[in-house]
Formats: C-alpha cells, sequence, structure tokens
C-alpha cells in the first residue's frame, strides 16, 4: 500500500483530517514524567494510544528525539504505533534537503532505519536532492512550500523574475511538484495553517498533492478557514487530501496525570472542527 493509499484509508476510517504531532518536550511531561528523558517513547505512547481512532496520520519531529539522544526510543515508538495504530502513517518530520549522495543516506535513515512512510524534506537544493528519497516507490515526501512562521516570507514570499509569469517562490515550489518534480506521484506540500489564502493559492497551483497543514492549535492558525481552503471534494471522493497538524495543543492538552485523557479530548475536539468544515 502506497503513502497515499493509506492517507486515504485512515482519513477515511477514522473520519480524520487530523495528525497528531509528536514533538516531546521532557520539560512540559506530567510530573511523573517530568524531565526524563528517557521516558520519551512512554509519553509518546500513551498519546498514540488515546488518539489511535482520532487521526489520518502521525507526524513525530526527529529533532525532539535527537536532541535527548533518544532515537532509539523513536525507532521503538514507531515499532508501537505499527501495533496500536497500524492503519495509521507515519510523517516523519526531518526537514532533510542535501546533495543527492547525503540525501540517499537521509532516506535510508527516514523510511529504513525509521521504518517511516513520508518524510518532509526542503526543496531549497533542487531536484537532485529530492530524487533519491523518490526512487522508495510508495514512500511520500512532502516539501515545504509556504511555511507556517513569520520568517516564511523572507524567501518563500519573494518573486522570481527569471520564471516566466513571475511567480512568488512558493508558487514555484508547488507548481514543480505538482508537474515535472513529481515523478512516481509522492510528492505533497507543506503549507501552514496560518495562511489560508496562500493554502487556497497552493491548492490552485497544485489540485491534485496532498498538503501537510501544520499551525491549528498552539500557532493560532483557523481550522474552519484551513478546510475551506485546502480540501478538494468530489462527491465524497478526496481529490485533493490534506493533513491538518496539531501537536503541542494536544500533547500539552494537561500538565497533570490525565495528560493521555486531556489530549484525547483536544484531539477530538479537533478532529470534528475539521470534520465540520469538510461538510459545512
Ligand atoms: O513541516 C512541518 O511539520 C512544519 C512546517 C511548518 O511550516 N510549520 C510547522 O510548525 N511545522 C511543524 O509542525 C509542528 C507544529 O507544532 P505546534 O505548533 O505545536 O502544533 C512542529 O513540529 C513544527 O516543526
Amino acid at each position: 500500500m502506497t503513502f497515499i493509499d493509506q492517507l486515504q484509508a485512515a482519513t477515511r476510517d477514522n473520519a480524520s483530517l487530523l495528525c497528531v504531532g509528536l514533538d516531546p518536550d521532557p520539560a512540559k511531561f506530567p510530573a511523573h514524567l517530568k524531565n526524563d528523558a528517557s521516558r520519551i517513547h512512554d509519553f509518546c505512547a500513551a498519546i498514540v494510544d488515546a488518539t489511535a481512532d482520532l487521526v489520518c496520520a502521525f507526524k513525530p519531529q526527529i529533532a525532539y528525539f535527537a536532541a535527548h539522544r533518544a532515537e532509539d526510543q523513536l525507532e521503538r515508538l514507531v515499532a508501537h504505533m505499527r501495533r496500536a495504530a497500524p492503519g495509521v502513517p507515519v510523517i516523519l518530520d526531518a526537514k532533510r534537503g542535501d546533495i543527492g549522495a547525503t540525501a540517499e543516506q537521509y532516506a535510508i535513515e527516514a523510511f529504513e532505519r525509521f521504518g517511516a512512510d513520508a518524510v518532509t524534506l526542503s526543496p531549497f537544493m533542487g531536484f537532485d536532492s529530492v530524487e533519491p528519497y523518490l526512487r522508495r516507490h510508495g514512500k511520500g515526501a512532502f516539501l515545504l512550500c509556504r511555511t507556517s512562521n513569520p520568517g516564511g516570507d523572507d524567501l518563500q514570499a519573494q518573486r522570481l523574475s527569471s520564471v516566466a509569469g513571475q511567480p512568488l517562490l512558493y508558487e514555484h515550489v508547488a507548481r514543480l511538484a505538482q508537474g515535472p518534480w513529481n515523478l512516481n506521484g509522492q510528492l505533497g506540500l507543506v503549507v501552514g495553517a496560518t495562511y489560508p489564502a496562500e493554502i487556497a493559492r497552493v491548492r490552485e497551483l497544485a489540485p491534485t498533492l496532498p498538503l501537510l497543514i501544520p499551525g491549528v492549535g498552539a500557532q493560532g492558525g483557523d481550522a474552519t478557514a484551513t478546510v475551506r481552503a485546502g480540501l478538494r471534494l468530489q462527491g465524497d471522493a478526496i481529490t485533493g487530501p490534506i493533513v491538518v497538524n496539531s501537536s503541542r495543543a494536544i500533547l500539552y492538552a494537561s500538565a497533570g496525570d490525565d495528560f493521555a485523557a486531556a489530549a484525547r479530548q483536544a484531539a477530538l475536539k479537533t478532529r470534528d472542527q475539521l470534520h465540520a468544515a469538510r461538510i459545512g
């Protein structure tokens, strides 16, 4: 089953456009786990168990594991996800981007070591830095396009005077990903929920690509505007998929022993908001 097939199936089976982001920060853990980096796996596994039936994807952010020498815990966590949520694809948020030979090593890390179904990539170094990931048939690759942070404007909103029609850089990335770079239908784009007008523009340029949309929850993005701008349906069928990520607002919904139950409630609320926007 390809990443796209997995995503479509999980979206349908869990009636969900929500991705729970796993950005574990031991300083924010509840008292019995607080500041204990050896419990990163246990914290995340509890979140996975509490939300497995509410999500279309999980997105572990590699920096939160690597910073604490906890990559082995990430490996165990992915194994746990396969058992607890076998139908839910795993997007490794690594934002890699390097020359081809090095990219090949990053692809081994993402898809073999961590067993991810998809990965996030920076397209800044060009097609030959993306192509090694596309050799992994069926795996997904989300290219940063119009990111959720204010500084995204610094480069992504610059006009490219050398390209016909003078698009903005993020528009150019969207066109490349929908067209010539998408050799085997594996590409998607990252667009921030904090910029719904840009989500709509990216959707115009890339009508069928899956959009990974972080920025609801802690960053204040509007869930309803996000769905309206990004999701494309034909009848009940999704022709332009979206994966809406929320991390801190779900992981740290409670700082108490009830953190997993509180995460479930927060995920349920966001899942239902996204779903209501889809049918509303
Ligand atoms: O690629 C990403 O996932 C990403 C892209 C982007 O434009 N903005 C963004 O916030 N992210 C990631 O999405 C997550 C957002 O976390 P919260 O703000 O806590 O929901 C973090 O893991 C970020 O690294």
